[in-house]
Order: structure tokens, then sequence, then C-alpha cells
């Protein structure tokens, strides 16, 4: 039996076999190797790899996405509006809907019921009255009997009668048509709709003919849940209507007399609501935010002021309920643009404002001061800033730093780099040199107009300072005078500080500079810097709150005053990814731009001429006591150290241990056109005030004059101990 079984699964299983080779032989031969089936193919394919390499599709993508912007910059709001409605405010009022309905369905019921059997009642005893003819007749009659007049009573009796007869009939057969057209009705649909068309209609010739029940019977009981002018919060806005209305009843209960409230404008991060005051000025809604804080129950920091500067009774107040700059990221290690492709005559991108707009600096000849509490985000954003300035072909960046690390993690892009109090004052003579020098330069240079043209081969020079109190008075005095005349000559100085006060910074500081970024700061530092009315303006960094042990709080975000930024606006400058920003600047340091020989000739020349020394060991006085002499390597005087010059051999020996002295100069003349004349006399000239002297150096079995990388970094280092 199993034996049988088997062998029939098995023929069953043959049969099935040759039936799919057969398929599949006819398929292979007649279809996929038929010319047609060949060609079709071919054509597809082509057709699709067309298709997926038309260069028209990011054309269409990009085209596609402008329209859909436009579309939702106009559909956008009323339909976040519906949505927002739909989402809170929809359930809520179908609920109460629903409350209303359940509360008034008995009185209504009963109030139907009434209607309907007076409708009923009326219906009936209009329809018999008529049919008996009682209301035309009747008094007719009596009075005709009255006045003895029998046969006339007797001829309307029986008109009265066959007039009776008549509508009697008439009425049975509207009669007998309602109760077919109701059975009918019944029939279809069934006996309770039937029914409640009959009651619906009684109840509708009830009402008509039953008086208004009166006005005291009209219910009050409408809830309040607020006072009509009783403020909420904004979380509770969920359309642009809602979130006016509770800008305006805050502003209103903190006794702001305003003449309307403006279209709010729905933002990723709240609220923009701009408002019309009816007198006064904008410093009462200012005064006012953090009581509208509570008010509207926003989180510390959330409400914001700006008045409108060509406006005065307008100030566009803006409710944050959220980070405002959630997204702002780190700039990427690898840029889609060729490294240093920038100028310093762009605008930089170096961070985001409130609005949305990307924040945009212009740095060229432009001073700044950068002020904030220790955590606010300072060296941060010099570091930000200095990431855009080394992305620029024409313009070279210094980083002094007494106290901190500096713009270290920049290192490999930076052109001088300081952190003691001789090198910083060395810088800043240099710097203030610089400044001094190149408006007589200009014409030399082939440079139209009065300032310097920055170009890659003659760059500008934008020299960070972070922890500027901590400065000697020499620097802070070369600084003063860079911010005075730096801006022609494209030196300028970014500042960064703790505090705004005379003793820290200097009123003269704030004054000069274009550029003020004020992190989180004390409310003295606004007034400092801005002056004492920008206070009520808006201007409120002194409200924001540095970064604490276990939260960066508003670390970063700050008020900029700059060229095309006078509107009290918040900004958030791009936090630094020290292994990304690390990376770029080790990419771009081949390409940077160093500053021009003639500029530095110039320069040092000048430095000599005043013949003052560094400041400590400094004989000179008066307006450039501090300006100390450049190295003069043929002089054959003692000359002070030439920094720059060392970090340039240090940087030029690579991983090199030790160099010959004429290997030494070609790096040398290769990394910077200053050197492309230098002889050994002069190498050993700018090494002299490090006490340092050709050493005999053995390479390839010969002995030539030459230099250890070692010992000129210990002799730097042990100078700049001493
Ligand atoms: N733009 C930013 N976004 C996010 N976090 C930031 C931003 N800027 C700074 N921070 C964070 O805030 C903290 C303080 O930053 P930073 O050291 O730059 O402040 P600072 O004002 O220079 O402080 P200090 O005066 O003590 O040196 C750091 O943890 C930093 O990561």
């Amino acid at each position: 039996m199993v034996a049988r079984v088997r062998a029939t699964l098995l023929g069953w299983l043959g049969a099935f076999g040759a039936v799919i080779d057969a398929v599949t032989g006819w398929w292979v031969e007649r279809v996929l190797f038929s010319p047609a089936y060949l060609a079709i193919a071919g054509w597809v394919r082509e057709t699709v790899a067309a298709l997926r390499f038309w260069r028209g599709w990011p054309v269409l993508a990009d085209r596609a996405r402008r329209v859909w912007r436009a579309v939702w910059s106009v559909a956008g709001p009323p339909v976040r509006d519906a949505a927002g409605w739909l989402r809170h405010r929809a359930p809520g009022v179908v609920w109460r809907g629903v409350c209303w309905f359940a509360r008034r369905a008995p009185r209504w019921t009963w109030r139907t019921t009434v209607y309907a059997l007076c409708g009923a009642w009326w219906v009936v005893s209009r329809t018999v009255r008529w049919a008996s003819g009682h209301a035309s007749y009747a008094r007719l009659v009596r009075q005709m009997d009255d006045e003895q007049r029998h046969g006339t009573a007797k001829r309307l009796r029986e008109e009265w009668a066959r007039m009776a007869a008549v509508r009697s009939v008439l009425m049975l057969i509207v009669a007998v048509v309602v109760v077919l057209v109701v059975s009918g009705i019944a029939g279809k649909l069934g006996n309770l709709p039937a029914a409640s068309i009959m009651f619906g209609v009684f109840a509708l010739v009830g009402r008509g003919v039953r008086p208004q029940p009166a006005e005291g019977d009209h219910d009050h009981e409408l809830i309040v849940h607020s006072g009509p002018d009783e403020p909420f919060p904004i979380a509770d806005a969920h359309t642009r209507a809602e979130a006016a209305d509770a800008v305006s009843r805050a502003l209103r209960t903190e006794g702001v007399d305003l003449r309307l409230v403006g279209e709010a404008v729905r933002q990723s991060w709240g609220w923009e609501v701009p408002v019309i005051l009816r007198r006064g000025t904008p410093s009462q809604v200012v005064d006012k935010l953090a009581a509208l804080e509570t008010t509207l129950d926003l989180p510390a920091g959330g409400a914001m002021a700006s008045p409108d500067r060509t406006r005065r009774a307008r100030v566009v107040i803006r409710l944050a309920e959220r980070d405002p700059f959630t997204g702002l990221q780190a700039a990427p290690a690898h840029a889609a643009r060729p490294l240093v492709s920038r100028s310093i005559t762009d605008r930089l991108h170096v961070g985001s404002v409130i609005t949305g707009e990307p924040l945009a600096l212009g740095l060229l000849g432009v001073h700044g001061v950068v002020i904030g509490d220790t955590g606010s985000g300072k060296s941060s954003t010099l570091a930000t800033l200095a990431d855009a300035v080394t992305d620029c072909a024409d313009a070279t960046v210094w980083d002094l730093d007494p106290a901190g690390t500096g713009l270290d993690v920049l290192a490999d892009s930076i052109e001088r780099s300081e952190r003691t109090r001789a090198g910083i004052e060395d810088a800043l003579a240099d710097a203030l040199a610089l400044a001094e020098v190149r408006p007589h330069l200009l014409r030399d240079m082939g440079m139209q107009g009065r300032e310097w043209v920055p170009t890659r081969e003659h760059p500008a020079v934008i020299v960070f300072v972070d922890e500027y109190s901590r400065l000697s008075n020499a620097a802070k005095e070369m600084a003063v005078e860079v911010l005075r005349i730096g801006r022609k000559a494209r030196v300028s100085l970014l500042l960064a500080a703790t505090e705004a006060t005379s003793d820290t910074l200097g009123d003269a500081i704030a004054d000069t500079t274009a550029l003020k970024i004020l992190h989180a700061c004390r409310h003295a530092d606004v007034r400092l810097v801005l002056g004492p009315s920008m206070l009520g303006e808006g201007w409120r960094p002194d409200r924001l709150n540095p970064a604490s042990a276990d939260s960066p709080e508003d670390a970063g975000s700050a008020y900029v005053y700059a060229p095309h930024y006078r509107d009290p606006v918040l900004s958030k400058f791009r936090p630094v990814s020290d292994e990304d920003t690390a990376q770029r600047a080790r990419q771009r340091a081949p390409h940077r731009p160093r500053v021009d020989a003639v500029s530095i000739e110039a320069a040092r020349k000048r430095r000599a001429a005043n013949g003052f020394s560094p400041s400590g060991n400094g004989s000179g006085s008066g307006r450039h006591r501090a300006v100390i002499a450049l190295p003069s390597p043929r002089s054959g005087e003692p000359a002070p150290l030439d920094r720059m010059a060392v970090a340039d051999v240090l940087a030029a020996f690579g991983d090199d241990e030790r160099l010959w002295t004429v290997d030494l100069l070609a790096r040398l003349a290769g990394r910077h056109d200053r050197y492309a004349d230098w002889t050994p006399e002069d190498l050993a000239d700018a090494l002299r005030p490090l006490k340092l002297s050709p050493a005999q150096i053995k390479q390839d079995g010969r002995n030539r004059q030459g230099y250890h990388r070692q010992v000129v970094s210990d002799a730097l280092s042990a100078q700049e101990r001493g």
C-alpha cells in the first residue's frame, strides 16, 4: 500500500516536473531569447538609465521645492491654525457641545412634546370646527331666529347642513390621504420615523400657534471659564487669533496701554506678535518682560521685545516656548566649497538669528568686542569667528590670549599665536606698526582709495584677543591705538572680556568698535557697551544665563550690534566642535595667506625708527611708548626677539630634528616671501636673542652648519619663562 502511494506520488511529481520543464523551456526559447523581447528589454534598460541619470531631476526637484515653499508660505499659517484648532480645540468644543446638549435634552423633549400636543389639538379642533361650519353659520342662524325670520333661518340651516356634509366628506378624504401618506412612510421608513415625522409636524404647528415662552424662561447658565480680560498661558493658544488674544490680555493685565495687537506669526519655537502702543515708550513693554513670562507661563528668558526703529509705537514681542536655536549645528568637518575660498569682504555666516535668518557678519576693517560672564560662550564665539576668517583667502588671523588656550583648536591655520606677556606685547606692537605704515604704502601697492585692499598676497590682519582685561597696560594701550587707526589698514582687533567696566575694558573700546557681541552679562555692561538707553530698547543680554556645570543654558546666545544688525534680536553663534574645527584648520593650513613682506618690512622700519624696546624693559614714553623695535637682523645691535621668525623656523623644521642652514633657509623661503632674501647671517641674527648660534650638523657623512630643532624650541621656552 505504502509502496503504491509512494509510486503514485512520485509519478505525479515527475509529471509536474515535466510540465514545469516544458513551460520553462518554452519561456526561455520563445520569449527570453526572442528578438522582440531582447529589443524591448534593451530599450527599457536604456530608458530607465536615461531617466535615472537625467540631469533635469535636480533642477525639477529644486523647482518643486521652491513651489512647495512658496505655496506653504501662504497656505502654511492657516493650515497650521486649522490643525492647531482641530488638535487642541475641536475635542473640547465637541465635548462641550455634548454636555450642552445633554443638559438641555430633557427640557427640549418636554417642550417639544407640549408643542406637538398643542399642535395636534389645534389641527383637530380647527378641522372639526371648519367641517361643522359653526363659525360661519351659527351666529347668523341665531340672529335670524331672534328676529323671527324663520324662513330665512330654515334656509340657512339647510345650507349649513349641506355645507357641513360637503366639508365632512372633504375632511374625511383629507384624513384618508393623510393616513395613507403616513402609513406609506411607516411602510417605507418604519413606524418610529413616521410617528416622529407626525410628531415633528404637530410640534412645528404647536410652536407656530403657541406663544413663545417668557424671557425669564431662558437659561443663563453660560459657563465662564475666565473673565473676559483674564490672561491665559500662551501654551493654550493654538491659532493666531488666540496667540494675539493671549498677548493682548497679558499686556493689558500688566498695565500696558495698547492700541492694537497685530497678526501673530507662528514660529518653530513659539510666537511672534507685533503690538502697537497707544502711549508711552517701548520700554514699558521691555520692562514688563519678566512679568509677561509669568503671565504667559513661559520659560525664563522666553519673552523678548524688539521695538521697531521706524515706528516707535510698534514693538515685536517674541515668546519662545522652546529653544529657538535647537537645530543650530557646528560647522561640518568638510565644507562643500573649495578650501579657503571665501573673502573677508564677504559677510561670514557664523550663526543664526531668532528670526530664522543666518547671522552673517562683515569683518573687513571692523573692530569688535565680545562681552560675557564666564561660561557665556565668549571663547567659543571667538573660535567660530576665527574659523570663518581662516576660510578667507585674504585675511590672516593672530591669536593672543594671556590666560587660556586661545584659538589653539585652529592652531594650524593661525599665523601668529602668543600666550606670554612679552609675546602679546610684541604682536600688538607689530599690529600697531602695520596699522601705521599700511596707509602710506597704498600708492606703491597700486591700491585705489584710502583703504588697504585685502588680497591673497596682501591680506587683512585680524587679531583675536581673549581675556583682554588680563593684558598688561602697555598691551592695552597698543590695542586702543590699533582700534583708533587700524580700520583703514585692515588691521582689526576682536577683543573678549568678562566685563565692560572702565578698569577692565575701557570706555574708549566700547565706543570705537563697530561690532558688539553681548553674551549673558551684567545690566551694567549693557549700559557701558551700548549706552544707557539701550536696555529700554530691548537689548537685554542680562536676561540670558551662562552655562552651568550641568547645562549649557544660553551659552553661545548673544545680542549682536553690528552693521546690518541694529535691532535687539537674539542670535546664537555656531557651537564649535573641536575635532572638526582642528581638521578644517589642518586642511586649510597650506592655503592660508601670510602678512605680505612689504608690510612687514615697512612695519619693522617703523618700529626701528621709533627706537623703543619692549615694555617692562622700555625706555620709551608717550603715545608710542609701547611700540617696541622689531629685530633688525643686519644692524649688529642687540635686537629683541622676532617671535614670528622663530615660530616660522620651528615650523620649517617640520618632522626633522636637525637641518643644515641652507635647507632651513630654503624651507623658510617656501613658507613666506619675507625670507626669500635671507642669508645664513640673517637667520643667525634672528636666533641670536635666544643666545643660539649655528652648530655643526652631520648628515649623509658630511658636516655643515645648521640648527637643532629641540635646541631652538628649548631656548624659546627659556626666553618666555625668563
Ligand atoms: N554656541 C554654543 N552653543 C552651545 N554651547 C556653547 C556655545 N558656545 C559655548 N558653549 C558652551 O558653553 C560653555 C562655555 O563656553 P566658553 O568656554 O566659550 O565660555 P567663556 O565665556 O569663554 O567662558 P570663560 O570666560 O570661563 O572662558 C562650554 O561648555 C561650551 O561648550
